[in-house]
């Protein structure tokens, strides 16, 4: 369904953002799919469905949900899963660490979305072993997501080469290379590691974090 070796652009922008709203993030969208994007994550039923309008390339959704005392936002739970597969998603991407969350458990999720909707599964994941049991629970992509963003693996700088490629060898899933990849060089990194396919968000979809690169090397 991805297909590999292909570039997938991230188009996602908070409330916060200025480009925040489904008409931004489907001009992202087209802007990726002319740019050459071989797929596009995206994040809630409303910018879902707004890129799927646009484009047919294949679409991962998520859906984020904070739920107060748990720290697993992307698609908890099944009605989130379901409501981006109506909108339009091709394949539905999950936390799928270890930690706490609010609903069924992961593997439950996991083989509901593929059973029940009929979908293929992304797992974001952060560890080695993560990537393993999601493998193990049906899960048919793997992405290195959550590397840097979990108790265990905050703080990391760059992209997480290392985990990539202990997936290649010992996961059995196909590995998405995903997280702060923002030079073409790490892209070309990845691939060169057995990557699936990688994902790029901020550094092609966030003109305020790639403006603030540059103003850091601006005098004032
Ligand atoms: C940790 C988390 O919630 N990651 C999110 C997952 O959907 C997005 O906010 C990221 O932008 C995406 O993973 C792409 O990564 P980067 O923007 O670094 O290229």
């Amino acid at each position: 369904m991805l297909p590999q070796g292909s570039l997938i652009v991230s188009c996602q922008a908070r409330a916060d953002n200025p480009l925040h709203g489904p008409a931004f993030m489907a001009a992202m969208a087209r802007a990726a799919a002319q740019g050459g994007a071989g797929g596009i994550r995206a994040d809630g039923p409303a910018d879902v469905a707004a890129i799927r309008a646009v484009t047919t390339l294949p679409l991962i959704g998520l859906n984020k949900r904070w739920d107060e005392g748990f720290p697993v936002y992307i698609t908890p739970d099944f009605a989130a899963a379901r409501a981006v597969v109506q909108a339009g998603a091709d394949i539905v991407a999950l936390d799928a660490t270890a930690r706490p969350r609010n609903g069924e458990p992961v593997a439950t999720l996991i083989a509901r979305i593929r059973g029940e909707l009929g979908k293929p599964v992304l797992a974001d994941i952060a560890t080695l072993e993560q990537g393993v049991a999601a493998r193990a629970w049906g899960a048919d992509y793997v992405a290195t997501t959550l590397s840097g963003y979990t108790e265990d693996t905050q703080g990391a700088e760059g992209p997480d080469l290392a985990l990539v490629a202990a997936l290649v060898r010992e996961c059995g899933a196909k590995v998405i290379a995903e997280g702060r990849f923002d030079t073409p060089a790490l892209v070309a990194q990845a691939f060169a590691l057995g990557a699936h396919a990688v994902v790029v968000g901020t550094a092609i979809t966030n003109p305020r974090e790639i403006t603030r690169r540059f103003a850091a090397a601006a005098p004032r």
